[in-house]
């Protein structure tokens, strides 16, 4: 699996420009011979909440007709971040992800909603897991302030994924908790962690990228430090079966005791 991070820029509550950058993204992706392509979080509107009425996705039609037709044209999987979108009359941290041939292969709505940045006022919480499978190699998605909460990734991660997606809008104040959470999520599930940040700032906070690939021992292998760019790394997915087998931490747990 060869993964690229596109750690964009988020231009606050412009969608149309959003959409613009999102699409280059996608074509360096695929000059860089990418298989899978993961975006940051709320990439339409950034934490534009306020004006999620005027500003959010409605029904998420305009996301998944977009990625569908990028996925196409340059033939890679996009795991999509996440978007701001608006169904019935709530709004929902959404994370679509699209295979080559242009097939929603999941959905996900962020679980935990991050009261610091007010996503409990103005964003409902989903309350379905995010399993998928890319070109056969199971994985699964969480969104930014997600990864503070181990047992959900577990629950997850204890069903098979090889590889946990992570797309954050992750302030630069905490980058270094965002490090070591994404280091422990991988080592704690033996697993590969591609976790993709935003730079830029927005009326209240700066973001510092750090966007990070880590291997199944917990070793970033790929930074992407503190610019827009779009960086690829290829996973060795065998490092997944050698780690689980040399210390079998999902057999040896005591799920009778908690
Ligand atoms: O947990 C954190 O420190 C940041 C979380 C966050 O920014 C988010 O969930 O949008």
């Amino acid at each position: 699996m060869h993964v690229a991070l596109a750690q964009l820029d988020i231009k606050f509550g412009d969608p149309a420009t959003n959409y613009q950058r999102v699409a280059i993204a996608v074509k360096q992706a695929s000059q860089q011979g990418a298989s899978v392509l993961v975006l940051p979080e709320m990439w339409n509107t950034g934490y534009a909440l306020t004006d999620l009425d005027q500003l959010a996705d409605v029904d998420g039609q305009r996301t998944r007709q977009f990625l569908i037709d990028l996925a196409q044209q340059y033939q890679l999987n996009i795991v999509g971040g996440s978007v701001a979108v608006a169904r019935e009359n709530y709004y929902y941290n959404e994370m679509l992800v699209v295979d080559r041939t242009g097939k929603v292969l999941s959905q996900y709505d962020k679980v935990h909603r991050f009261g610091l940045m007010q996503e409990d006022q103005y964003i409902t919480a989903g309350q379905t897991e995010n399993i998928f499978q890319l070109d056969g190699v199971p994985a699964m998605g969480v969104i930014c302030y997600d990864i503070r909460f181990p047992e959900w990734l577990r629950k997850q991660a204890a069903q098979g994924p090889k590889v946990i997606f992570v797309s954050a809008e992750w302030p630069t104040v905490r980058l270094p908790q965002w490090r070591i959470l994404l280091q422990a999520r991988a080592i704690e599930n033996q697993a590969y962690v591609v976790a993709v940040n935003r730079v830029g700032s927005d009326p209240d906070n700066d973001f510092g990228g750090q966007s990070l690939v880590i291997d199944p021992l917990g070793q970033v292998v790929t930074d992407a430090g503190d610019q827009a760019t779009v960086v690829t790394t290829d996973l060795d997915l065998t490092q997944v079966a050698k780690v689980r087998s040399s210390m079998p931490v999902f057999a040896d747990r005591r799920v009778e005791l908690y």
